[in-house]
């Protein structure tokens, strides 16, 4: 897609009431995703980035925010000089299918004071269903937290990012594992929730009922 079309693509996010880049694989359509995690971001529309749209997000960020101009994941560049996103250790690159992180794993929460545990009921942990091979580089944790991106949720090994928040916006939540694996009817998944209740204004009644356990 030409720059010029991908800008003006902006447009359609101008009535956006809330932004989604969900999971993915390959660098296809990688430029608008990063232009809508930005416009949200600048614009403070409510934000969840699912497995991709997490890593989406952190590249985003520390392009426009660390001005790393050359900040990408391995997945779309192999030789960037700097690599926000890179490939699991324990991965391989030659064979796919039943080599990637898979399954329902744990992530615990850093705090219970943020956005994303509240919404999981104030839960210490939560077993969200996996399914990628690339992660956040997590030499580059204290540079973005530094920054204002917090990682709020992490695998038991402490390295593995698992859940994003920007605390000075009002919605901004990546995760790496894929909430909608078990969402289900009448039982929506947290993260989904949390984006609809922000799209709606009714974020905060929400989490002040799940705090007073009146939920
Ligand atoms: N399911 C996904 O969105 C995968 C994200 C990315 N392609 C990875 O392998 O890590």
């Amino acid at each position: 897609m030409a720059t010029q079309t991908v800008i003006n693509k902006t447009d359609i996010l101008q009535n956006a009431a809330c932004v989604l880049v969900p999971g993915g694989f390959g660098d296809r359509g990688v430029k608008g995703m990063m232009l809508a995690a930005k416009y949200a971001r600048e614009n403070e529309v409510p934000y969840l980035g699912i497995c991709l749209g997490m890593q989406i997000s952190v590249i985003e960020f520390a392009r426009s925010v660390l001005h790393l101009e050359t900040a990408n994941s391995e997945e779309f560049d192999a030789e960037t000089p700097n690599p926000v996103v890179i490939f699991m250790p324990e991965g391989s690159r030659t064979h796919m299918g039943s080599t990637m992180r898979l399954g329902s794993r744990r992530t615990l929460f850093q705090t219970p004071d943020c956005i994303t545990a509240k919404l999981y009921h104030n839960s210490e942990y939560v077993e969200e269903r996996h399914r990628h091979r690339y992660e956040v580089n997590p030499d580059m944790i204290s540079m973005l937290e530094e920054a204002g991106l917090t990682f709020v949720g992490k695998d038991e090994s402490g390295k593995r990012m698992e859940i994003l928040e920007l605390p000075s916006h009002p919605f901004y939540v990546g995760v790496q594992f894929h909430p909608e694996f078990k969402s289900r009817p009448g039982r929506p998944s947290a993260p989904f929730l949390g984006l609809i209740l922000a799209a709606t204004g009714q974020l905060e009644a929400y989490v002040t009922k799940c705090q007073i356990g009146s939920l």
